[in-house]
């Protein structure tokens, strides 16, 4: 089985609800547990910022699903929460979930990039990842510890 990462993200529609919500939801995914989740965090939008605050929390999960089957289960849960992509580009969504580590995998193919190409310069994804394990370590061997040093906390709230 394989230890992955999936970034939660929510701006519209009660998101702290659907951010708790879509945890649970993660963790019922067929040949798949829940072995860590991150504190929910409040963070400011990245990019267009006429947009509410963002809830963003990263969960880990064990699963034996292959990488495609994993990203049906998460747009499926996505979709449960009204999930259209036909929203602006890098507009409020009701619920985003992304595959940002899977295992020490490199993916890129017409559905997926993994790791998630934003993972290392969004704060509202390295420090929930950081909570879960302080020493991990990216599949290009970055250590996420020293990415997060020039990576500043910002206005982001933990609750
Ligand atoms: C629109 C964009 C880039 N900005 C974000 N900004 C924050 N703070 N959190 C997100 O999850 C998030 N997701 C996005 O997709």
């Amino acid at each position: 089985s394989h230890l992955v990462y999936i970034g939660l993200g929510a701006n519209l529609n009660d998101p702290l609800t659907t951010v708790r919500t879509a945890i649970d939801e993660l963790a019922q995914i067929t040949n798949t547990q829940l072995v860590g989740r991150s504190r929910i965090y409040i963070s400011k939008p990245m990019g267009p910022a006429d947009q509410p605050d963002y809830v963003n929390a990263v969960v880990a999960l064990q699963t034996e699903l292959s990488p495609h089957e994993l990203y049906s289960a998460t747009s499926n849960i996505e979709q449960i929460h009204g999930r259209t992509r036909d929203g602006a580009h890098w507009g409020p969504r009701t619920l985003d979930l992304d595959i940002l580590l899977y295992g020490n995998q490199q993916i890129d193919d017409e559905t997926l990039t993994i790791p998630h190409y934003g993972l290392t310069e969004r704060e509202f994804v390295v420090y929930p990842i950081l909570d879960i394990d302080s020493e991990l370590v990216l599949p290009c061997g970055t250590k996420l510890q020293d990415l997060a040093t020039n990576l500043p906390f910002n206005d982001m709230k933990a609750i």
